[in-house]
């Protein structure tokens, strides 16, 4: 089955990146342009972690993953290269009040990393629900291409708009308006 599409506020809920390598670095990065309650557990970092620890205030805690080292976290993310393990942190985070991700297991997953991008207010997402991250990806790139930038000046406005207009059908129908006429010149090349 698909999985939901939703966007999670991430603020006040503590996330747990276990693993220290190639894959826990990617997954820190997307975290990072949604919140800085971000703690790192690994026996070992990358050159890449190692140098992003040292110039930010990130928690992080060199060791070995032991049972209960999940508890107290919101969000767990399983980026070992060690696939039983992924499973033994899943399994154990059933009994915790928790979201897991675990990076080997679509099954052992509460919920999967899109591939998105951002251009001011907007955020698209996507996803294969797995079948193929590399298609996700090179999605992703083709719309980072075609989606103007202005679409951040845009939002802007239309956030603008509708703080200030007030609500209501008329509203309504100028809001609509507007973003088809956006839509419209996109189409035409005219922005
Ligand atoms: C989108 C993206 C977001 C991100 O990472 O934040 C993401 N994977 C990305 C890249 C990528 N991952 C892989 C390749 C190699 C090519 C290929 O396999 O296609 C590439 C391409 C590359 O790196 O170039 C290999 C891979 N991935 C998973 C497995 C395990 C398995 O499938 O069993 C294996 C096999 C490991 C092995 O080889 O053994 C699993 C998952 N990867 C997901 C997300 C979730 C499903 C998303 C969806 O709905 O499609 C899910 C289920 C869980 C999760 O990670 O949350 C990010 C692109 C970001 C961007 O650039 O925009
Ligand atoms: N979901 C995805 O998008 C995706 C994409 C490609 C690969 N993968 C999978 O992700 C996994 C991780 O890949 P990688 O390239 O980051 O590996 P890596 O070898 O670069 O990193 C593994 C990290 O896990 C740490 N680690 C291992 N066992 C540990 C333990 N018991 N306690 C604490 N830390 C421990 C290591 O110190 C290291 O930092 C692989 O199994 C790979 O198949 C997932």
């Amino acid at each position: 089955m698909a999985y939901f599409p939703a966007f999670i506020k991430l603020k006040d809920k503590k996330v747990l990146i276990i693993g220290g390598g190639t894959i826990a670095y990617e997954k820190l990065m997307h975290l990072l342009e949604f919140t800085s309650d971000i703690t790192l557990l690994s026996k070992e970092y990358s050159r890449d972690i190692s140098n992003l620890i040292a110039v930010t205030s990130l928690n992080y805690i060199q060791k070995e993953y032991a049972h209960t080292d999940i508890k107290g976290f919101d969000i767990i993310i399983a980026a070992i290269d060690d696939i039983s393990l992924q499973e033994k942190i899943y399994i154990e985070s059933r009994s915790h009040n928790c979201l897991c991700n675990c990076v080997d297991l679509p099954n052992c997953c509460d919920f999967i990393f899109p591939a998105y991008l951002k251009k001011g207010d907007l955020t698209v997402a996507i996803s294969t629900a797995g079948t193929s991250p590399a298609f996700a990806k090179q999605l992703r790139i083709y719309l980072e291409k075609i989606i103007p930038n202005s679409v951040s000046g845009f939002l802007k406005n239309m956030k603008e708009y509708r703080d200030t207009l007030p609500k209501g059908e008329e509203r309504m129908q100028f809001l609509d308006k507007k973003a088809k006429e956006y839509i419209s010149k996109w189409r035409k090349n005219e922005i």
